[in-house]
């Protein structure tokens, strides 16, 4: 992702907050066998929906393809377990958890894995949220998600520039 010029940044409080919501909107999915977050991003918000559905089996697979802001090609790191994608191949119902979908790609790579998985992410833009099944919250193309564990609390400049 490049050409970034809006900022879109999210509390932990607002991340609970969205993640709820989330787990809201997925109750009316009918019930899960097992959660596979997508680590690093997706394993907050997978904590948060296991722990209000009840969702006991919870599994990661590793995805990486960002560094900083820098899209690169999509690693996957750690593979899903076969306990789990034996949950999907008997029938059971899995729910994928991630962050956020940008370009898909992640999505894309996990989906190929899960077919018949359900997608859900807390946050999307455009071009990814095609391949995602549930989401919150919308953000446009030219925007970068910051999330609370990537920030501190830092002196903010008035709007109006200079200092105070
Ligand atoms: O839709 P895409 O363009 O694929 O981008 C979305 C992915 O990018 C981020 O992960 P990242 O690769 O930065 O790793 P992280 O989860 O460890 O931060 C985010 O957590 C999603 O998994
Ligand atoms: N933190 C963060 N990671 C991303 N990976 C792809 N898009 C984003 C984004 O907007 N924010
Ligand atoms: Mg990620």
């Amino acid at each position: 992702m490049s050409d970034n010029q809006k900022s879109f940044p999210v509390s932990w409080d607002q991340f609970h907050r969205d993640s709820r919501a989330l787990a809201w909107r997925l109750m009316g999915q009918g019930g899960f066998d097992a959660v596979v977050a997508i680590a690093r991003g997706g394993l907050v918000p997978a904590a948060i929906v296991a722990r209000e559905l009840n969702i006991r089996v919870v599994e990661t697979v590793a995805v990486k393809s960002y560094d900083h802001q820098a899209q690169g090609q999509v690693q996957v790191l750690k593979q899903i377990s076969k306990p789990v994608l034996d949950v999907a191949a008997n029938g059971g119902r899995v729910l994928i958890v991630d962050d956020l979908v940008d370009t898909g790609a992640t999505a894309r790579a996990v989906r190929d894995m899960l077919p018949g998985a359900h997608f859900a992410t807390v946050y999307a833009k455009p071009k990814g949220r095609e391949m995602v099944d549930t989401f919150i919250t919308e953000v446009s193309q030219d925007t970068w998600i910051f999330f609370p564990w990537d920030l501190d609390v830092a002196y903010a400049a008035p709007i109006s520039g200079g200092t105070d």
